[in-house]
């Protein structure tokens, strides 16, 4: 039994073999994946039906967004019962059958722990508004609130019934946040993760998990924005290293992803580097927000390339060198279509899709496949503000609104930069409803006919995934290679060189539409071509969106 009084399930799972360099993770919305019973809504059936699809991918894990009960004002992390299932998308049965199935496929299941705050219909928020002191103990209250704004919004406080005081809601009005500090909410939280544990899970994303840190004596920022005071904060690699001693400590063979909001590299090595034992590997927004105007998000730009290539070659380059592991990632529930971002889709989404996998896959970390973007899924069409519901996007368009932008431009901001973009079903078959449903789909789909799995599981994208996903299985090369930054001055390309025993590759990764030179550094005059995205390789040129990776073997 561990301390935790518990029985370890690790040597019951299947991905006892995989190494955590090995794994390629894919991401699925529940909501919006398949629907078998028609209720315009997916549900865990519709995962287990397609498990022979991810397989035939190679994926040999799945991350689910939020399945539990949830008044769905956050789309499910808004959580108000962590140990059950929410009726709209199964039960238990239908929980066990599709773990059960995952492990005939060699695929597991990561399941996301909202650990930062609760919906405020859980019952603990509830007890605490009647008045019970002991649940009172396990929100943030406070008499009089900081300057902190919500990152949904407004103030990040509210009043807490009519006590004359303030609950913390770092998100929406109805996530409050949860008090670590109270070792009786750690002891919960431990108890929820061992809960799915006990139910053969053995991965584990936790969504904002950076910003569980916060102090007794809370501080206004001078910045008028509180980030800074409660992100990041010492106490929180304390926090993991307990979460991590009382949970998936014990399971030799679990993964775990932190979601690091506004993290730093040096932070994200300390969350990471084995020997601390907090976690396996951090989520970092910083690439994707290289279209944000000033730092606004709803702000209209095109990407800046060279920050975006410093990014990659800073975090990269750091994470090798200090032992830190990266989650690789163009796309989640939370982000627009990379494809609509970095490339020309109108011209080149095939090409641009496959230069895209090839910029992650080929690099150091585990590599996140985000449903759909094995076979180029992009933005909806959608024509009118009322298709979006996501209230982060509404709450944006309000204050845009507000703010004198027109109506016009604020859609156009919205169709670029809303959550929703991401979360519209599943484009399977070019039928009604993409095939997702035969109901009525809970969030419009994307009105892209065209872009569908049937036509698309032997197209160009699919397989060149497929491969790419293959490579990490079979070589070291890529799985346990390290990283190092190239041609660090190019506006166009970015390249990096991953090097193992004696093998070295040059992945060369062009991000504008049109042609671009450039010079083979010397030491792969002798090269061969390893991948390469297109039929042919002009010498010294890149076609628009072209992706090579050039390997020398040293001796
Ligand atoms: O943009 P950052 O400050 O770096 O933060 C990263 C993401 O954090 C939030 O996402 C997660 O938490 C939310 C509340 O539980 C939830 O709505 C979201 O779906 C989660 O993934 C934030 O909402 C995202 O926009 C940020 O990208």
């Amino acid at each position: 039994m561990g301390a935790a009084g518990i029985k370890p399930v690790a040597l019951l799972l299947s991905g006892e073999n995989m190494t955590l360099n090995d794994r390629v993770i894919y991401q699925i919305y529940p909501k919006s994946f398949l629907d078998t019973t028609g209720s315009g809504i997916g549900d865990l059936k519709g995962v287990t039906q397609k498990l022979p699809y991810l397989a035939d991918l190679g994926i040999d894990m799945v991350w689910l967004n939020p399945f539990y009960p949830s008044p769905q004002r956050d789309n499910g992390y808004d959580i108000s019962n962590y140990k059950a299932i929410d009726p709209m998308f199964g039960n238990f049965e239908d929980f066990a059958e599709m773990v059960a199935e995952g492990r005939k496929y060699g695929i597991e299941f990561m399941l996301d722990m909202v650990l930062n705050h609760v919906s405020i219909e859980h019952e603990w928020f509830q007890k605490a508004l009647a008045g019970d002191k002991y649940y009172q103990d396990f929100f943030i209250l406070r008499d009089d609130p900081t300057n902190w704004n919500s990152k949904f919004g407004g103030s990040a406080w509210a009043p807490f019934g009519n006590t004359g005081r303030y609950y913390l809601h770092l998100y929406d009005i109805s996530q409050a946040d949860l008090n670590w500090r109270n070792e009786n909410v750690r002891h919960e939280m431990f108890e929820v993760v061992n809960f799915w544990r006990l139910k053969g899970i053995s991965g584990f994303r936790f969504d904002v998990i950076n910003v569980i840190g916060k102090d007794e004596v809370l501080h206004d920022n001078s910045l008028s924005e509180g980030k800074f005071e409660y992100t990041d904060k010492p106490i929180v690699h304390d926090y993991l290293q307990m979460l991590n001693k009382a949970t998936f400590g014990h399971d030799p063979h679990a993964v775990t992803v932190g979601e690091m909001s506004s993290t730093t590299i040096e932070n994200s090595i300390l969350y990471t580097r084995p020997d601390r034992h907090e976690l396996s590997m951090v989520f970092n927004f910083h690439h994707l927000k290289v279209d944000y105007k000033d730092g606004d998000k709803w702000t209209k730009m095109p990407f800046d390339f060279t920050q975006l290539r410093d990014l990659f070659h800073e975090w990269g380059e750091q994470m090798s060198e200090n032992g830190g592991w990266n989650a690789l990632f163009w796309n989640n529930h939370d982000q627009p279509r990379a494809l609509n971002r970095f490339i020309d889709v109108e011209n080149f989404r095939v090409k641009g899709a496959k230069m895209l996998a090839a910029s992650i896959h080929l690099s150091r970390g585990t590599p996140y496949v985000y449903m759909g973007e094995e076979i180029g899924m992009v933005d909806p069409d959608y024509t009118n503000v009322n298709n979006y519901l996501d209230l982060e996007t509404l709450n944006a368009y309000h204050s845009l609104l507000k703010k004198g932008v027109t109506e016009k431009e604020a859609f156009e901001i919205l169709k670029a930069k809303s959550r929703d973009n991401a979360r519209t079903p599943m484009q399977w078959d070019n039928g009604k409803n993409s095939g997702f449903t035969t109901g009525s789909p809970w969030l419009a789909v994307g009105n892209h006919p065209e872009i569908n799995v049937a036509q698309d599981k032997n197209g160009e994208i699919y397989n060149f995934y497929k491969k790419l996903i293959a490579l990490r299985k079979s070589e070291k090369l890529i799985s346990d290679g390290t990283y190092k930054a190239a041609m660090k001055d190019s506006d166009s390309i970015y390249a990096f060189i991953r090097e193992f025993g004696n093998q070295k590759l040059l992945v060369l990764n062009n991000f504008r539409n049109r042609p671009i030179s450039f010079d083979l550094p010397d030491e792969f005059f002798a090269s061969e071509i390893w991948i390469n995205n297109y039929d042919d390789y002009k010498k010294n040129t890149l076609q628009p969106y072209q992706s090579v990776a050039f390997l020398k073997n040293k001796f």
